[in-house]
């Protein structure tokens, strides 16, 4: 480079005449700029090069770790870390894997690097399952995902937007516990079951409002609900095709071909209720139809739909992916959430009490939950951010993948490495928390402002961070409260007689409990007009 600069320094030495001192005197400091930056840029690039890879386990030829890993991932990684510190890196057949569970990686992850780190690696099961990744949750990063996610957390789930389908929310859960109170009082109920009935109820009203209602819209729902149950195993299940690629068209566990048929299934439904929108649409327009005052979530899309041209315009796959994205990323999170909630306070009579309490002051006995509660109902809201610190629904995230080689914690990480955040060690690190195994809601209410699920401290994160943080999560908050609120001020929840109450944990893409919790309604208000 030198070499180059000098001949044509020379030659426009020889072609220069007039203030050549001044243009000899740039020339030289552009040299010597040029110098320092090649320096800099050799020297960071070879710091680059050597560092190391993390440590990690060898494993087997060919399998990687993979024969030992057990079905608990979480607590394996856990137990990983224990011997090679908050960083290490693991094979899964021809997978590499690095696993970090340090508030510090993180931020260094979902913070300081984190478009390098803000890509999927999408399973296989995912992508049959999301129209090929078109949806939020799989995409890659880049413009349609940053455009797909705006028009998610934006125009969907704004508050504005949010307000407007209250009114839909509210109306499936008072179904629901009007049904408790005519047909489950003494009965023992599994509660995961009776919540995910409600939140898909609750979401198919705000994603459709009143299209698919009737008998048929009661079986959809009812179908739904088995198959939203059937595709959080199949995604959570190791897949021999995700493995090991070359073997991945045999399906040998036939992952694929089930996720295809679900996929189907739903497509064929929200076809329908697309047309079934468009034509009262048209309807409406031509004044046959009466004006509907709430807005759902599918009119959102298809406005955006119509605007062939604008940059926010979605393709129709793109509109069906995201009401998988809500389907599916909504509903079973929600339910297993409540399903923890109501065990630790089963655990902890002494939170019920408190819960109890806290609902009879705000809300009062006469009155049912309202949405507009929820902000004072902050002893609740402790009860939930502690059960999520000690049973987070997704314990290792969203896996992440670099687009490019990088260094994270003075280790090079190689472009394509499948990153877990393991969040369920970090919630239960006894460096960051005091008694991290007890369950104790007080610690979230010694100071408020330090605790949300913004992302922004990396010792808390059951919703993720960054900018893949959960897309769902104003909504997710609300209905999570809401629900709750709901349930255990309508009734009091005892468990049949003999119950041994256990808290493990079944790992999963969610992570439920093991054996469903059941549980025994008994009313609590004196006003039955309150369960009408
Ligand atoms: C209690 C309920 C919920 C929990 C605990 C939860 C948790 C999470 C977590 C941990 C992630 C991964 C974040 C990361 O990788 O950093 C995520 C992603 C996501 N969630 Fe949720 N979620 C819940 C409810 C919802 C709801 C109600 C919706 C939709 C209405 C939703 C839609 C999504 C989507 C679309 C993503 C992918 C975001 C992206 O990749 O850009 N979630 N969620």
């Amino acid at each position: 480079m030198l070499n180059t600069l000098s001949a044509i320094w020379s030659r426009w030495r020889g072609a220069s005449t007039k203030g050549g001192e001044i243009h000899g005197a740039i020339l030289a400091v552009s040299v010597v700029v040029l110098a320092i930056f090649w320096k800099f840029w050799t020297s960071k690039n070879s710091k680059k090069a050597s560092a190391p890879m993390p440590p990690g386990p060898r494993g087997l030829p060919f399998f990687g770790y993979l024969p030992f890993l057990g079905t608990n991932l979480h607590w394996t990684f856990t137990e990983l870390a224990g011997l090679y510190g908050p960083i290490y890196k693991l094979r899964l057949g021809k997978q590499l894997c690095v696993v970090m569970s340090s508030p510090s990686l993180v931020r260094e992850v979902v913070r300081d690097q984190d478009i390098i780190f803000a890509n999927r690696d999408s399973p296989i099961a995912a992508l049959a399952v999301t129209y090929g990744g078109n949806d939020i949750a799989f995409s890659p990063y880049g413009p349609e995902w940053r455009k797909l996610r705006k028009v998610f957390v934006r125009e969907m789930l704004g508050k504005a937007s949010l307000d407007a389908c209250y009114a839909l929310r509210r109306q499936e859960v008072k179904k629901t516990i009007r049904d408790v109170y005519i047909n489950k009082v003494g009965t023992p109920i599994i509660i995961s079951e009776l919540t995910l009935l409600t939140v898909i109820n609750a979401v198919m009203s705000m994603v459709w409002g009143g299209t698919l209602q009737g008998e048929k819209g009661t079986n959809i729902r009812a179908e739904f609900r088995e198959l939203v149950t059937e595709l959080m195993v199949l995604l959570g299940k190791p897949n021999v095709s995700d493995i090991f690629p070359l073997l991945a068209r045999f399906d040998i566990q036939g992952i694929e071909k089930r996720m295809k048929r679900i996929s189907g299934y739903c497509d064929r439904i929200f076809n329908s209720a697309i047309d079934q929108r468009m034509n009262l649409d048209r309807a409406k327009e031509e004044g046959a139809a009466k004006n509907e005052q709430k807005k759902d979530f599918l009119q959102y899309l298809l406005e955006l739909k119509k605007q062939e041209d604008g940059a926010a315009s979605i393709t129709l796959t793109q509109l069906k992916a995201m009401l998988m994205d809500i389907v599916v990323g909504g509903t079973d999170t929600t339910s297993t959430v409540v399903e923890w909630v109501m065990t630790e306070m089963m655990v902890h009579p002494e939170v019920m009490k408190k819960v109890n309490e806290e609902l009879t002051e705000v809300v009062g006995l006469n009155k049912a939950v309202e949405e507009f509660h929820l902000p004072k109902l902050r002893y609740l809201d402790a009860v939930v951010k502690e059960t999520v610190r000690l049973h987070p629904a997704l314990p290792l995230l969203v896996p992440r993948c670099p687009s490019q080689t990088c260094n994270v914690g003075g280790y090079t990480i190689p472009k394509g490495t499948k990153i877990f955040l393991n969040v369920w060690a970090i919630h239960r690190d006894p460096q960051l928390w005091d008694n991290p195994l007890e369950f104790r809601p007080e610690r979230f209410l010694d100071d408020a402002s330090k605790w949300d699920y913004s992302g922004n401290n990396f010792q808390y994160l059951p919703f993720g961070s960054g900018r893949r943080i959960c897309a769902g999560l104003p909504l997710a908050e609300r209905m999570l409260l809401y629900v709750l609120a709901s349930f255990i001020h309508s009734f009091e929840w005892k468990l049949p007689n003999g119950t041994e109450l256990e808290l493990s944990e079944n790992f999963g893409v969610v992570m439920k409990k093991r054996a469903p919790l059941v549980v025994i309604p008994t009313p609590r208000l004196f006003d039955f007009e309150l369960y009408a």
